[in-house]
């Protein structure tokens, strides 16, 4: 048995699991009126209320020394003074840095990294204003219409999601796309309606050596030129997000058009940096910094409150409960707001690429409990009509989180009402079920009889006892958008400490990149294919006579 697992606080939940496996919700709720008020927490306008779980206080209090003995004060601590905690990589973890508005001095290897992170925004801000304000101009002197960005992972799902989820504060008339896929008809698509004299390409890529993103900016390069012709247009049509300014430079890009950050931001937290340039474009700088504001605001709660009012804590503990004792495999993320249609897809790489990992900090295998949860989810309504059968009646327990907010960005008749009906209803239904009694008087009241009712009671069951979290907030705004994500990045290292596990490398995505670099040579000329396996082989060997 590993050391986390013999531990007593760990002990403690499993003793206290054998008593909860068999409580319903529906009688925790039924014997306690005020049950909604001891399990829910407020930050700023964000409501979360986690009563609809299968905890009772007992359960939180043995979950929060689960988090007392795992020292998690202490390792916030510790990324927040900018220690080495990524130790694989050897590495501070300071994505916190990036939206400090505070400006309280954050030391890595001795120096103040802030003056650093405020003067990329203040080039973040030259830049965008006049790219936004029509001072930026085109080789042929016409207005930027268009933004391409480049980057794939972090350097493109954080803003892809972003800029989705604040496009009511866009310019409409600046179109921000994004080409991530390596896959040719990504950027083929993309370019088709664009018009070179009034594209602006971001390459963003932490290390410059992503493959896609290099063959990407390549085809982006030539592309432009078979426009512009000469080389020296590249200034006005190309900028940079990078950590590797030789890369950069050896691309052809101007290094006055680099946006630098550092090598203590991991790519899944790099929204808040130069990564986060399509954003500023998109909404504009000031909006931008609302959104480090509320980042910063929720990094403020997450370091300072007790456990007991920990927004990004109990989110976390509640996740160890079920992956942990209820052995669940998944969690589901589904936001009632159109807006938010990537959040899920964006927290399937922050969760997942973080606490993906069996193998502890100190490098033992972990055999005995899992860590990450399986992060997927689709918008409300649309995941209702296709996949919420198997979470009401399927033999799995997939605990949800329901995201919605009190005001719509678009008030259309009843359109907002109806919506949140449905979020509402929701996490009723899959905490209360339905019985069999309650489905036979309905039968009953539609007239039917006999066999045919009997037999179609069990169909009609739900058993319920299906675990939720509801984030209530009041209108999704850049600052409310920046605490929501940062409620996400504190809950996943919360759970990678409990967990005992470094959230903050990735090792596992390299030897699919190192086994691809080998097969690429060998997809080019006539000759079989013999180096790998015989599937692999066979594989490749299929391919060369189909093309
Ligand atoms: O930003 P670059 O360096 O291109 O990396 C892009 C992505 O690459 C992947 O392999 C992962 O490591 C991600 O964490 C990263 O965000």
């Amino acid at each position: 048995m590993s050391k986390l697992t013999q531990s007593p606080a760990w002990q403690a939940l499993a003793t206290h699991h054998q008593q909860m496996q068999s409580v319903h919700m529906r009688e925790l709720f039924a014997k306690d009126a005020g049950r909604f008020d001891s399990f829910n927490l407020k930050f700023e306008d964000i409501l979360l209320d986690y009563s609809k779980n299968r905890i009772t206080a007992e359960t939180m209090k043995l979950l929060r020394a689960l988090a007392t003995q795992a020292d998690l004060s202490g390792w916030t601590a510790k990324m927040f003074a900018g220690e080495k905690i990524n130790t694989t990589e050897g590495r501070a973890v300071l994505h916190v840095a990036l939206r400090n508005r505070s400006n309280r001095p954050i030391i890595v290897d001795g120096q103040d990294v802030m003056p650093a992170v405020n003067a990329v925004l203040k080039h973040m801000r030259e830049f965008s204003d006049a790219v936004r304000g029509g001072s930026w101009l085109g080789y042929t002197g016409k207005k930027i219409t268009d933004i391409v960005n480049i980057g794939i992972g972090g350097s493109d799902l954080g803003p892809v999601m972003v800029t989705e989820a604040l496009k009511p504060y866009s310019k409409r008339d600046l179109k921000v796309h994004f080409v991530s896929n390596v896959d040719g008809t990504h950027i083929a698509e993309t370019l088709r309606t664009l018009n070179a004299e009034t594209t602006l390409f971001l390459v963003a890529s932490k290390t410059f050596t992503t493959q896609e993103t290099m063959t990407n900016a390549q085809s982006a390069r030539a592309w432009f030129l078979k426009s512009a012709g000469d080389e020296k247009h590249i200034a006005k049509h190309f900028a940079a997000l990078s950590t590797n300014e030789p890369a950069v430079k050896k691309f052809g890009i101007d290094p006055a058009n680099m946006f630098e950050f550092w090598d203590w931001v991991g790519g899944r937290y790099s929204l808040w940096s130069a990564i986060g340039l399509p954003i500023a474009l998109a909404i504009g700088m000031d909006n931008f910094e609302e959104l480090l504001a509320g980042a910063h605001a929720m990094d403020e709660h997450f370091r300072t409150a007790p456990l007991e009012q920990n927004l990004p804590a109990t989110l976390a503990l509640i996740g160890v409960w079920y992956n942990d004792f209820f052995n669940a495999q998944t969690l589901a993320i589904l936001p009632y707001d159109q807006y938010l249609h990537r959040f899920a897809a964006y927290f399937q790489q922050g969760d997942m690429e973080s606490n993906g990992k069996y193998v502890t900090k100190d490098g033992q295998t972990i055999a005995d409990y899992q860590t990450g949860p399986i992060v997927w989810g689709e918008p409300g309504t649309n995941g209702q009509h296709a996949f919420y059968q198997l979470i009401h009646q399927g033999t799995k327990l997939i605990p949800c989180d329901f995201i919605a907010p009190a005001q719509s960005q678009n008030p259309i008749s009843d359109h907002h009402p109806i919506l949140l009906s449905n979020y509402f209803a929701q996490t009723e239904a899959l905490m209360k079920g339905k019985t069999a009694d309650e489905v036979r008087a309905e039968l009953t009241k539609e007239g039917k009889t006999g066999a045919a009712l009997e037999a179609l009671i069990p169909h009609k069951v739900f058993q319920g006892n299906k675990p939720t979290n509801s984030i209530l907030f009041k209108k999704l705004t850049p600052r409310t958008l920046g605490s929501l994500i940062a409620l996400y990045e504190h809950k996943i290292f919360t759970q990678g400490v409990i967990w005992n596990i470094n959230s903050f490398d990735q090792w596992g995505v390299e030897l699919g990149k190192q086994l691809a670099k080998a097969i690429l040579p060998e997809l080019g000329g006539d000759a079989k294919v013999t180096t790998h396996d015989a599937s692999t082989n066979g594989l490749i060997n299929y391919y060369k006579a189909q093309r």
